[in-house]
């Protein structure tokens, strides 16, 4: 039968200079879209180094699909684009995918020639000569066009323009409709946790600090306003932020604080969802 985990990251850390990654634990299972957000310099790049072997970890394992680590047949499973093509930078477009299309049997010409023509590609054009939009765009293109099984995406449409961004929205949810493909995505972008991911982990200074079932946001993250605010809600770890005029908190547990209110004989006033931006922004903010 086929493994349900596609990446089993375990206690894994990697230490430079002024930044260290981990001990971080994540798993990513399969038919699952997950989205990495976190500040800039949080550890998603180095992490998706690390999962992709171009980094060594100092300690802690990696396993792919179920496999051993000398099996390296993950290799061909997965579409990555993260900024990994520079070195061929001399190549045409056209002698890059003859490449690549090399590294993996599952390569399928007529999917790059449909991606390349609805990206509106140059294949005759130096990849060094490329546009930084157009070089996220064919990393993108190299990466689905193998039939992966997993999408590990770094900012895939950072610099990219809003019609191709549309586009790659709308190929990397086809990706996912026979629910047996996975995606982790770092993304900066609220649409593409919004429009692609079922789960969000939320790095800060190198380790998961959240993570968090995206219906579960939409359902529990609220503002709330309430009739006082005191000490049992301030000090409440359900509430990640407060403000006494007019008094209001905002929780991640809707049911948790209306118990509290009930408790203390308060009174809500108004009950608003938070957007995912909002949301997002305090995750981001609150570490
Ligand atoms: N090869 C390296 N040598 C030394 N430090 C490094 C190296 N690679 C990354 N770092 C450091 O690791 C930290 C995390 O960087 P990383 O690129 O993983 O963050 P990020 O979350 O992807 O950031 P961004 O959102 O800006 O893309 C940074 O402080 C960076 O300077």
């Amino acid at each position: 039968m086929e493994t349900t985990t596609m990446i089993q990251v375990k206690e894994l850390t990697r230490t430079f200079k002024r930044f260290t990654l981990g001990p971080l634990n994540l798993d990513v299972e399969r038919g699952i879209a997950v989205g990495v957000i976190g500040a800039n310099g949080s550890g998603k790049t180095t992490l998706f180094r690390l999962i992709m072997r171009l980094l060594k970890e100092d300690t802690g394992n990696i396993q792919m699909f179920g496999l051993t680590e000398e099996n390296d047949e993950w290799k061909g499973k997965i579409g990555f684009a993260g900024g990994l093509l520079d070195a061929y930078d001399f190549l045409r477009v056209e002698e890059l995918k003859n490449l690549i299309s090399r590294w993996y049997p599952a390569w399928d010409e007529d999917q790059f020639l449909y991606f390349v023509n609805r990206y509106k590609i140059d294949v005759f054009e130096r990849f060094g000569k490329c546009s930084k939009g157009t070089k996220k765009k064919l990393e993108f293109v190299f990466a689905l066009s193998h039939n992966p099984e997993l999408l590990l995406l770094d900012e895939p449409t950072a610099g990219v323009d809003l019609v191709s961004q549309r586009k790659m929205k709308e190929d990397l949810i086809r990706f996912m409709e026979d629910g047996t493909k996975s995606i982790l995505l770092a993304t900066h972008e609220v649409d593409e946790i919004n429009q692609l991911c079922d789960e969000i982990v939320v790095l800060d200074r190198g380790r998961v600090m959240h993570r968090y079932n995206k219906d579960d946001i939409y359902d529990q993250w609220a503002r709330i306003w309430v009739s006082v605010v005191n000490d049992d809600l301030i000090h409440h770890p359900n509430v990640i932020h407060y403000e006494t005029a007019p008094p209001q908190i905002v929780t991640n547990q809707v049911e948790a604080i209306q118990e509290i209110v009930q408790k203390n004989e308060m009174k809500i006033q108004h009950i608003q969802r938070l957007s995912m931006e909002e949301v997002l922004e305090y995750l981001i903010e609150s570490n």
